[in-house]
């Protein structure tokens, strides 16, 4: 991209100052600013208007669970055919690992954070153990994709390779990276985070399936047969992956998409609720949801939309290549984001100071039109690590691993 088809650009979204250090720069960092300039999307920018108004969303109501009792009554069937399925290569799982560890004070991946206490145990060893018992179970190789940003992928394949995988088949794991957004003034202005780089972040876990289609992943998945996708967060250490029973429940109910729900801890607890929009299968995100909704009854006294997702889902592959070119839509989040000010003096903020465009992997269950929610026991399925202390944190992480006789 020349300067001034830069320039061109840089005008019609209001974002004239990125290249007010251009005649400053070095040959190098010119090229890489005109690119980063090609290849960033500003329209997101003029979202935060109109997120501001009035969010439209259809009418939610209820929905039913698929409940451990349930569960319980037909595990054995669930489980043979779950296993039959990954034996016959039809299943993979896909770790979303290109969030940033901001909240655990580091700036490596998340996942290479070492939450052991007599030994090293990283959260990705976690994982791939964890995916080990259902390899184990099942004498069966199952794909591993991870996603990784721009921000952290060079640290996540260099910690895998010298990790020696963790002794998983490395032919079996396979990296690709998500897009990223710009980050933005609370008035829409894009932040620099130098001279000659605009400050980008990874875009949100929505467009997770869109990046791997556009890293050419498809190809493998049709030629391995895989027909169904276990997409999870990297943060939760007691994560169940290809879990055989979950899989033949979502076959046995003819559903597009499986999702792994426990019941809230309580109203405020941060996580997405499953939900139906206008009678089709929906997640309203925590940080979205109203009084009302985190506060009604059903006929019993109970909370009504208890069903809390713990971002373990199964995909039919074949029905996300139908929607993936559906624009999802686009959350606006309040962050904290490193810029240089206005006399290129690098500024690391204390507090939020603008915004992150993100698309959510939650806003594709409403495309689809089937979805199970299938309940899973918190304590033996869901240590999220989202903080150091407290709720959610690497001590209550270690506590639930503790619990389950792993040891640290
Ligand atoms: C949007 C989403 O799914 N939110 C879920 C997430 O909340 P939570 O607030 O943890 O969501 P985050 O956006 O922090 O990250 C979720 C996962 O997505 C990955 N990621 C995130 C952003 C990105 O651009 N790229 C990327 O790969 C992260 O690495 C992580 O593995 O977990 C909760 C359970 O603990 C769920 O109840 C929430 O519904």
């Amino acid at each position: 991209m020349t300067f001034e088809n830069a320039k061109e650009k840089l005008k019609t979204y209001g974002q004239e100052h990125v290249l007010q250090y251009f005649d400053t720069l070095s040959e190098t960092e010119k090229s890489s600013l005109l690119q980063q300039i090609d290849e960033t999307d500003f329209s997101v920018t003029k979202q935060i208007a109109a997120s501001q108004s009035e969010q439209t969303r259809g009418v939610i109501t209820p929905i039913d669970a698929m409940t451990l009792q349930e569960i319980q009554a037909n595990a054995k069937a669930f489980t043979e055919n779950g296993l039959e399925a990954i034996r016959a290569g039809k299943v993979a799982a896909v770790l979303l690992a290109g969030g940033m560890g901001t909240r655990l004070g580091s700036d490596d991946p998340k996942g290479m954070y070492d939450i052991g206490l007599t030994k090293p145990v990283y959260i990705f060893e976690r994982i791939v153990r964890n995916l080990f018992d259902v390899v184990d179970q099942s004498g069966t190789w199952i794909h591993l994709f991870v996603m990784t940003s721009d921000k952290n992928h060079e640290a996540t394949t260099t910690f895998f390779e010298k990790q020696n995988y963790f002794g998983y088949n490395a032919e079996y794991i396979h990296f690709f990276r998500q897009e990223m957004a710009p980050a933005a003034t609370y008035e829409g202005k894009v932040y620099m985070e130098s001279k000659s780089r605009i400050a980008t972040s990874p875009n949100g876990n929505g467009g997770w399936f869109a990046s791997m289609k556009q890293a050419g992943l498809l190809s493998l998945i049709h030629e391995a047969g895989i027909e169904w996708l276990n997409v999870f967060a990297v943060d939760n250490v007691l994560q169940r992956i290809a879990d055989p029973c979950f899989i033949g429940a979502t076959l046995a109910r003819n559903c597009k998409v499986g999702a792994k729900v426990v019941r809230k801890a309580d109203p405020d607890e941060k996580v997405g609720v499953m939900c139906l929009e206008d009678g089709r299968p929906s997640i309203v995100e925590y940080y979205e949801q109203t009084e009302q909704l985190r506060n009604t009854k059903n006929a019993d006294g109970e909370p009504a939309y208890n069903f809390g997702v713990i971002l373990n889902y199964l995909f039919h592959e074949k029905s996300l290549e139908e929607i993936c070119d559906t624009t999802l839509p686009l959350h606006i989040v309040e962050k904290k984001i490193p810029y240089i000010d206005e006399n290129g003096t690098f500024i690391k903020p204390e507090e939020p100071n603008g915004y992150k465009f993100e698309s959510l992997i939650l806003d594709m269950i409403h495309l689809l039109d089937t979805c199970l929610p299938y309940e899973v026991v918190r304590e033996k399925e869901f240590a999220p690590v989202k903080n150091k202390t407290g709720v959610d944190s690497v001590e209550s992480a270690r506590a639930l691993l503790q619990q389950n006789g792993y040891t640290l």
